[in-house]
């Protein structure tokens, strides 16, 4: 791996400004952050600089904005959030450039902390547009890029600002290169993935790659349901892409091609509503009813991937075998983390799991801090895992 500039090599920064670009694109509802962890991961960054008396600017995306700001999509809350965390005041300035960001930052004093509107507010973020990178880029002496999450997005904030600015990584994405190497770099056989969630259309590319490096690859979540249908499975009302059918065909013959068994559920546990609580059952998954929806995998699916699990060296996973936010979907996740949490602990299984969703049900299955390593990232794990380079991290390649 190529050497990184890092904060140990960022001397003296004390009065000045530094651009951080952290990921605090966090689980929310009701209005507030539902999982920390993103910003508990980037806190370490934020002190060291607010503690050298940096004046540190938050710059973040969230959410996915269609057509420029979105009141439902700004960063206001996760300010407030960011101050829990970090146990000082964070600012807020209500745009990321212009006049309001500069006013704000112009007012900033060292060691203060100030978080900018999403930047994706802007579709010149996406393009990594010249113009809007240095308007960015105005209101920073340095870049400090802590947001591997984000590093597979080639914006101007993960990619352009490294190329205006002295650019260093941050603590997190420095300790998550580091692991994600060690872990994964060169992997112990066999290998298993878990790939599970709903974003069947943003994985399936991915799942591509994947079945050509493990040695087995389980599908679980609403992503199933679109392997399943596509087998012939009557999924009845679940979510599932079917225009995706034969994409997900093709992973099935390349998975053969390549020796990778690929593990389907074998039953489901089904509800007619969307909801904590929903009366439930589980069945057969060729016995789903047409007006009924797979919201987790069954206990028989469970126990295969268990076994599974049992034959594995590396373990690496991403998104949630369920609806595991709501009771009692949960349930199949909690025991697969945990399974793998043991195994882990008993120094059988490396254990490398992935994705926001992923990190919020390890937590909510009270294992996190039992795997080997969690990475905060979903897109940008998956590609790593490809061995895809990373525009944001080989842009800090010193
Ligand atoms: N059978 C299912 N039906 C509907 N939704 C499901 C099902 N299984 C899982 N999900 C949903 O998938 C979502 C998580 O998927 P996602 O792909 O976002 O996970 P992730 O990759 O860990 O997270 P991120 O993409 O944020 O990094 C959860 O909200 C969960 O409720
Ligand atoms: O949640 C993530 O994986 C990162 O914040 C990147 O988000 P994106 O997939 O919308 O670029």
């Amino acid at each position: 791996m190529a050497a990184f500039k890092t904060l140990d090599n960022i001397g003296c920064v004390a009065g000045k400004r530094v651009l951080v670009r952290v990921d605090l694109n966090v689980p929310m509802a009701d209005g507030k952050v539902s999982d920390a962890t993103r910003i508990e991961r980037v806190a370490p960054t934020i002190t060291e600089l607010s503690g050298k008396g940096a004046r540190v600017i938050l710059l973040a995306h969230f959410g996915r904005p269609k057509d420029g700001p979105d009141p439902a999509l700004s960063l206001a809350p996760i300010a407030t959030a960011t101050a829990e965390v970090i146990g000082r005041p964070v600012g807020f300035a209500a745009d990321c450039i212009g006049e309001k960001a500069a006013a704000a930052v112009s007012a900033m004093k060292d060691g203060d902390v100030l978080l900018l509107e999403n930047t994706r507010f802007y579709k010149a973020e996406e393009k990594n547009d010249p113009a809007f990178v240095e308007q960015l880029a105005a209101n920073g002496d340095i870049f400090v890029n802590d947001a591997f999450s984000a590093a597979h997005r080639a914006h101007a904030s993960t990619e352009g600002l490294a190329h205006k600015l002295p650019a260093y990584a941050g603590r997190t994405m420095q300790a998550e290169l580091e692991a994600l190497e060690k872990g994964l770099g060169n992997p112990v056989k066999p290998v298993v993935a878990i790939v599970g969630g709903a974003k069947v259309s943003t994985k399936i590319d991915l799942l591509m790659n994947l079945v050509k490096r493990v040695d087995a690859l389980v599908i679980g979540g609403g992503m199933a349901n679109t392997f399943l249908a596509a087998r012939g499975t009557d999924v009845g009302k679940s979510l599932c892409e079917h225009d995706l059918a034969t994409t997900a065909k093709q992973i099935m013959i390349e998975a053969a091609g390549a020796g990778c068994a690929i593990i389907l559920p074998s039953d489901g546990v089904i509800a007619r509503e969307f909801k904590a609580g929903a009366a439930n059952e589980t069945v057969a998954i060729d016995a789903v009813p047409a007006d009924a929806m797979i919201l987790d995998v069954g206990e028989k699916t469970v126990a295969t991937i268990n076994e599974w699990i049992d034959r594995a060296a590396t373990l690496v996973w991403n998104g949630p075998l369920g609806a595991f936010e709501i009771e009692p979907f949960d349930k199949a996740t909690v025991s697969a983390a945990r399974h793998a949490a043991a195994r882990t602990k008993a120094g059988k299984l490396v254990s490398v799991a992935g994705g926001g969703d992923t990190v919020a049900a390890l937590n909510h299955a009270g294992v996190a801090d039992d795997f080997t390593y969690v990475s905060t990232a979903g897109g940008a794990f998956l590609e790593w895992m490809e061995g895809k380079e990373l525009p944001g991290v080989e842009v800090l390649k010193a």
